[in-house]
């Protein structure tokens, strides 16, 4: 679960600080949330501080801890601040960037799996063994040795949500998965996405799949202009675009 509250965002611009993201409380508990809107509307800018990717100029963004002690935080914390706790809210919040090549630095396919797993498995037989097993859950053993830049695109998209979710995190994060990919790859990451046991949060311009989420922000000029029901969510966005 994480919380936004009152979580603001400005950057600098040449004209003067621009707010990108206005004071926003949402409470996301829901186990499969889309955020959708139009290009540059603050889609991505809400998605990263779900998991610390930027803090928020003000206000707070809290996720829930879990049962499991997270190293680094004192047990008794229930909430975790993204601002004060990065490296462990990275840990409970994995995040999926729409470009997977920017997420896939080591040589190998079987490589770049290790080296997300190298503070869970110290022990590289271990960690060896472990990224065996997470490729086999997508059906990539038989890419292992490639070279990570031999890669298809979706292929690449698989490897990089493979690579996040070797590390169970409590919830995935998704900025536009499926954007670079032709239709037959989008449907399986697609439909990946939505099978998961992780609480999802997925920005997408796919409005099919947007409507498969029990819940759907709708976001325009950096605020969330509607929150509830997808049907309703993709219908006010329609109406919005034809405005
Ligand atoms: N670091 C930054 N500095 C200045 N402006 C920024 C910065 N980050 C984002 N913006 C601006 O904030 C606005 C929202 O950006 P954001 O990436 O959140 O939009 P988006 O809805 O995800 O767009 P898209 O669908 O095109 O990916 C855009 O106008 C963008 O140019």
């Amino acid at each position: 679960m994480i919380e936004l509250r009152e979580a603001s965002v400005v950057v600098p611009a040449p004209e003067g600080d621009a707010m990108i993201l206005h004071p926003t409380s949402l409470v996301l508990a829901e186990r499969r949330i889309s955020i959708i809107g139009g290009n540059g509307s603050g889609k991505s800018t809400l998605a990263r501080l779900c998991n610390g990717l930027i803090e928020p100029t003000t206000g707070s963004v809290l996720v829930a801890a879990g049962a499991d002690p997270v190293p680094g935080v004192r047990a008794e914390r229930s909430r975790l601040d993204t601002a004060r706790d990065g490296a462990a809210v990275r840990r409970l919040v994995g995040f999926v960037f729409t470009d997977a090549s920017a997420q896939l630095i080591m040589p190998t396919v079987a490589e770049d799996l290790m080296l997300s797993l190298r503070r869970l498995h110290p022990k590289r037989a271990e960690r060896r063994a472990a990224a065996e097993a997470a490729l086999a859950r997508f059906g990539l053993e038989h890419l292992a040795e490639r070279s990570v830049h031999t890669l298809s695109g979706g292929q690449k998209q698989l490897l990089a949500i493979a690579t996040v979710l070797a590390t169970d995190p409590a919830v995935l994060v998704a900025d536009e998965p499926t954007t670079l990919l032709d239709l037959r790859n989008a449907r399986s990451v697609g439909e990946l996405l939505m099978s998961l046991p992780q609480q999802v949060i997925l920005v997408t311009h796919d409005l099919d799949l947007a409507a498969r989420a029990e819940r759907t922000l709708v976001v325009a000029d950096g605020r969330v202009v509607f929150d509830g029901e997808p049907d309703a969510a993709v219908s006010h966005y329609r109406e919005l675009v034809r405005a």
